[in-house]
């Protein structure tokens, strides 16, 4: 049974599919104190949030079960990614739900702050009747500078068009041939600002966009232009904002987010020209639902392990591809496992090499994999799919994918190499049809192997007798052999004994394996 934590409100009709699962309790309460909170997390395996719980590091430490976060919407600015990485935490975020409810936020925000329609009505509201002093200005004819040409931006975009107004937009991925497509003037940010009567931002907070508008890009701006605000609070810098109205620069600005949140007793809110709404961008009934199933969906997804359609911190993989490289995942990591665990020394270097049918599939997937069967040996459990890379990283190992055209015969072929500060081992493995996994090379030596159950390798010269004294000494310790392989490179030289047995090899009798004339060297481990 999964346990979801849902501490933030969440539209009840979206979370069906949580609800009605048989696998997973759900437990829903938007009014946790700082302490309650840390304790529910305590024994969660998930936790679905929007944008006002902060999942700080210290949260996900106090969640030794949690295996993913769900943002019901889209900025995940809230969420300590990196300590999620960290703890092998995969968040996933609902793109798509709310985009719609978003733009049109943004509309209503662009027409209220061309007609003054909020301070007009709150006028109205205190019985006094005020025309001249809330004169307006048109859309039309007007130009739109459209800071992040996302999701929303685009969706913006095409309704600033239904106003007739002119749509100039700057974002990093918009080409020229994309702007056309979307019927909008491709311009640069400097472009954008100069030429906006209207500026709306919709990027993400990110180190990038924060104050990317600010007291030195506001200068660029027309002078009575407005700004907008419904993407994140901190993408315009609040003080010189509240200055640049102040001076008579800026005409207005419609916000529905802000730096801190929520924003009880801004200076922005003392404005005439502010108008302003507590984050609503997203709140309609429709928008809710979709999010709130989507993240459903993708959250059980993670927990029965399927495939994952939106994560945030790690990369997004097609479910084509995913298709193709699933009967790979065991062989991978297995390999990976087998390698590490019969290599000495300190892990440098890691060197991934793909051939066959693996040739031209993104096989980023299956790196990732085998780096977690590489770290299993070092870290255990800890490293997953998710932060197997991050850790790789973070411990300085370098890591290497490569495609090869050599396939030694085989459909398809997976080689792990690993370097250490002592040495430099290698192994392939293939899939084969119908038979499975197989490792089928070991440094030099050629080998028929099944990657799993308990295994001994041991290096030994190619001498007569060499084979029986173990198998004698195994039956011995009442260990069965299950399969053996024997590789040599040249008669009575070099050789490798790979062996399957039926259960763990004990320590007394691995140093005795290892004191049998002509044997070098014993290592045992379990797949
Ligand atoms: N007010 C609200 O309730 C809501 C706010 N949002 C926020 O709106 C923003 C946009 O959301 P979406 O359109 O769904 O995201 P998106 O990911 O589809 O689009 C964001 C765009 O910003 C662009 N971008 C990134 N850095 C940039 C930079 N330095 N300059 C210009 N463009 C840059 C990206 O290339 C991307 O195209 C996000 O911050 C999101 O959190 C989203 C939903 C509701
Ligand atoms: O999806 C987003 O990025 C939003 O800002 C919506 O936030 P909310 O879920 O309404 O707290």
């Amino acid at each position: 049974m999964y346990r979801v934590l849902i501490s933030d409100p969440l539209s009840e009709d979206g979370i069906k599919p949580l609800l009605e699962a048989s696998d997973v309790e759900a437990v829903m309460d938007a009014s946790l104190s700082h302490e309650e909170l840390l304790k529910e997390i305590s024994t969660s395996d998930a936790l679905i949030v929007r944008s006002q719980t902060q999942v700080t590091r210290e949260l996900i430490e106090h969640a030794p079960q949690l295996k993913v976060i769900g943002r019901a919407g889209v900025g995940v600015d809230n969420i300590d990614l990196d300590a999620a990485t960290d703890h092998g935490v995969v968040v996933v975020n609902a793109p798509d739900g709310n985009t719609i409810s978003t733009a049109e936020h943004t509309m209503a925000m662009l027409m209220s702050l061309a007609r003054n329609i909020p301070q007009a009505y709150h006028q109205l509201k205190q019985n006094r009747w005020e025309r001249k002093k809330f004169v307006g200005v048109e859309l039309k004819n007007k130009t739109l500078g459209i800071v992040g040409f996302g999701r929303i931006g685009n969706e913006v975009a095409q309704r600033a068009k239904g106003h007739r107004m002119k749509v100039i937009a700057f974002d990093p991925f918009l080409t020229e041939e994309k702007a056309n497509k979307a019927g909008v003037q491709h311009g640069t940010l400097e472009e954008v600002l100069q030429q906006a009567d209207f500026l709306t931002v919709h990027t993400p907070l990110i180190e990038k966009t924060k104050h990317l508008i600010n007291k030195e890009t506001i200068q660029l701006m027309k002078p009575g232009a407005r700004i907008l605000n419904c993407a994140r609070g901190g993408i315009v810098e609040e003080d010189a904002l509240y200055e640049a109205i102040e001076n008579g620069k800026i005409a207005g600005a419609a916000l529905d987010v802000f730096e801190e949140e929520p924003a009880i007793d801004h200076p922005l809110l003392s404005l005439e020209e502010v108008i302003a709404t507590p984050h609503l961008g997203a709140s309609t009934v429709e928008a809710q639902e979709n999010v709130a199933t989507d993240v459903s969906l993708d959250v059980m997804d993670v927990l029965r392990g399927g495939a994952v359609k939106h994560p945030v911190n790690m990369p997004s993989v097609s479910s084509e591809v995913m298709e193709q490289l699933a009967p790979y995942f065991t062989l991978a990591e297995k390999l990976g496992s087998f390698l590490s665990n019969v290599t000495d020394g300190a892990l440098e270097k890691v060197n991934v090499y793909y051939s066959g049918d693996l040739l031209d599939v993104d096989t980023t997937p299956l790196t990732r994999i085998s780096v977690k069967g590489i770290l299993k040996r070092y870290i255990g459990e800890r490293v997953n799919d998710v932060n197997a890379y991050k850790t790789a990283s973070d411990k300085g190992i370098v890591i290497n994918e490569q495609k090869s055209t050599s396939t030694k015969g085989f459909t398809n072929l997976v080689t792990i190499e690993i370097e250490t500060d002592q040495e430099k081992r290698t192994i392939s493995g293939t899939l084969l049809n119908g038979l499975g996994a197989r490792i089928v090379k070991l440094d030099e030596y050629s080998i028929d192997v099944v990657p799993e159950g308990h295994l001994i390798v041991i290096h030994h010269k190619d001498q007569p007798g060499a084979i029986g004294r173990v198998g004698s000494l195994l039956a011995e310790h009442h260990v069965n052999i299950a399969t053996m392989q024997v590789g040599r490179t040249n008669q009575g030289g070099e050789a490798v004994m790979v062996l399957t047995v039926d259960k763990a090899v004990e320590e007394d009798c691995q140093e005795q394996l290892g004191g049998v004339a002509d044997i070098q060297q014993v290592q045992c481990l379990t797949l």
